[in-house]
């Protein structure tokens, strides 16, 4: 509006400072009131809005290099036809994810008792284990709208670009309401804020905060914002905040039971030849995802063509796996059956010694690798803890050593599995040492000075306290060997334990 305004005062003042010129040189009169001082006042406007014309920052320029089809950031919405049938294992997700469909589909039932619909649900976890198929599974058992974005297509190097993309998308799922939003790689724009530079991610997070925050949907709207990605580490806390992803679901690799689910539905609509053996094609792929897997039975469906077979033979499988894991080269990504014997031997202890201790409830026990460990004993939430007593404190490092102990008590020798708990053992008697004064060197505190003139003395200290709180676990597991045997048995077959499967066994053998 204010833009046409300002093109007609500009065409009407050439327009009558033309017609001025032409009666003062004709010398006839046009228009009455087109005397000298109009013309004058008509020229002035002219080159004002001409000097206002061309000296206005051009941002339709700086959009001009932006491709075409990403200028207005087109996002397409669809139906999804994929339902949670279609996502194998990962069964207390998609439970989960079915109370999420309850919010969607019976909204009224939630707002008329004044519970707030989730607004945002971050899944996270390494690649390939199924978060978009999830978040399509999503839609399509709701039957809503499903807009797919990806984190990296709002990165462009022009500002404000990728915060208009951001404003669009929303601006669109309001139109497509119920709908779905599922951002890929949120981490492209959900990384943490820099006080300088940057200022594009920072301009798209910040829009992406602001319409998370502000979505004001009418009473029947309901949008639902998936952001997925594979390092929550990076992300900015703002974003995990309540009110804008304030649920998180973590998506591991899938256990033994969860990678043959993860086959047969992937091998349903393929002719397989009755040697195939899906239960020794899970236990041959651990530590891989369920795309590793998904890509395993399409290698093997391709070399059944290529040796003109019209089924799938255990050998296609048996060479799918081993190109699909030499093509990886990834770290960890499978370990050999003797290693998944002792990773199993050295978290059993861990989990074990836990439980005898009485230090905290365990939630799960795995043996999965993932990119930081082989295997992990997963701690229930407890309530905060803040003080701790010195016996505390030494058992703490008992459960920490427990991995390494386990191993000599199944194999006689230790592996180099053990790096990390070693080193947070000593960090702790450190600080029993030198911190809290819980150690023979008396109740007194050691600052770095004192460290470094007193550094005999504290290792002696030190490998006093280590030496006999490992002494005192590898009595403990000697004397629960068999359980011990029976925790790393089942977790080597069925690759997670929970917290109750763990009690079942531990009460079984301790009578
Ligand atoms: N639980 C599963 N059940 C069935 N198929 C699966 C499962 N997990 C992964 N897949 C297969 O792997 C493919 C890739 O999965 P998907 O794209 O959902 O992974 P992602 O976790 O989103 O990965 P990324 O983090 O790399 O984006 C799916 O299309 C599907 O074929
Ligand atoms: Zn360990």
């Amino acid at each position: 509006m204010r833009k046409s305004l300002f093109y007609i005062v500009f065409f009407l003042c050439i327009g009558l400072s033309i017609l001025g010129f032409y009666s003062i040189e004709k010398h006839i009169i046009i228009l009455p009131f087109l005397g000298e001082k109009l013309i004058a006042i008509c020229m002035t406007i002219v080159f004002i809005q001409s000097f206002y014309l061309f000296t206005k920052k051009d941002n339709s320029k700086a959009y001009a290099n932006v491709p075409k089809n990403n200028q207005k950031n087109e996002k397409k919405s669809l139906k999804s036809s994929v339902k949670l049938e279609d996502v194998a294992g990962l069964e207390e997700v998609k439970e989960e994810i079915m109370e999420i469909a309850d919010f969607i589909v019976n909204t009224e039932k939630y707002k008329k008792i004044g519970a707030k619909v989730p607004k945002g649900i971050l899944l996270y976890g390494p690649p390939g284990t199924g978060k978009t198929l999830l978040a399509s599974a999503l839609a399509g058992e709701t039957n809503t709208e499903f807009i797919v974005a990806s984190g990296s297509e709002f990165m462009e190097k022009y500002v404000g670009v990728g915060a208009k993309r951001v404003r669009e998308l929303f601006e669109k799922a309001k139109e497509k309401s119920p709908c779905i939003i599922f951002i890929d790689e949120i981490d492209a724009i959900g990384t943490k804020r820099s006080e300088e530079g940057q200022s594009e991610v920072n301009q798209t997070l910040n829009q992406l905060l602001t319409e998370m925050d502000g979505f004001k949907l009418e009473e029947e709207e309901v949008i639902l914002v998936i952001g997925a990605t594979n390092r929550i580490d990076i992300l900015d806390t703002a974003l995990l905040r309540p009110g804008r992803f304030d649920k998180h679901i973590y998506i591991g690799n899938p256990n033994k039971i969860a990678r043959e689910q993860i086959l047969k539905v992937h091998t349903k609509n393929k002719p397989l030849s009755k040697d195939v053996n899906l239960e020794s094609i899970a236990i041959k792929t651990h530590g891989l995802s369920g795309a590793h897997i998904s890509s395993i039975v399409n290698e093997a469906a391709i070399l059944a063509v290529r040796n003109h077979r019209d089924q799938l033979i255990q050998e296609d499988f048996d060479n799918a796996i081993e190109r699909v894991i030499a093509g990886l080269k990834i770290k960890n990504s499978t370990v050999t059956e003797n290693e998944k014997k002792i990773v199993s031997f050295h978290e059993a202890g861990h989990a074990l010694v836990g439980n005898l201790l009485n230090i905290h409830a365990i939630e799960k026990i795995s043996i999965i690798p993932t990119s930081q460990a082989l295997g992990y004993v997963l701690n229930a939430s407890s309530e905060d803890k803040y003080l701790y007593t010195k016996n505390d404190l030494l058992k703490k490092v008992q459960s920490i050593l427990a991995g390494r102990a386990a191993e000599e008590v199944a194999f006689g020798e230790v592996t180099t599995g053990a790096k990390d708990d070693l080193s947070k053992a000593t960090d702790i008697i450190l600080g029993m040492i030198c911190e809290y004064g819980m150690s023979d060197l008396g109740n007194r505190t050691f600052n770095t000075k004192m460290i470094y003139g007193n550094m005999k003395e504290i290792n002696k200290e030190l490998k006093k306290i280590i030496d006999q709180c490992y002494e005192d676990t590898l009595q403990l597991l000697h004397e629960h060997k068999t359980c011990l045997i029976a925790i790393a048995e089942y977790l080597f077959i069925n690759e997670t334990l929970t917290g109750e499967e763990l009690n079942k066994i531990i009460q079984k053998y301790s009578n």
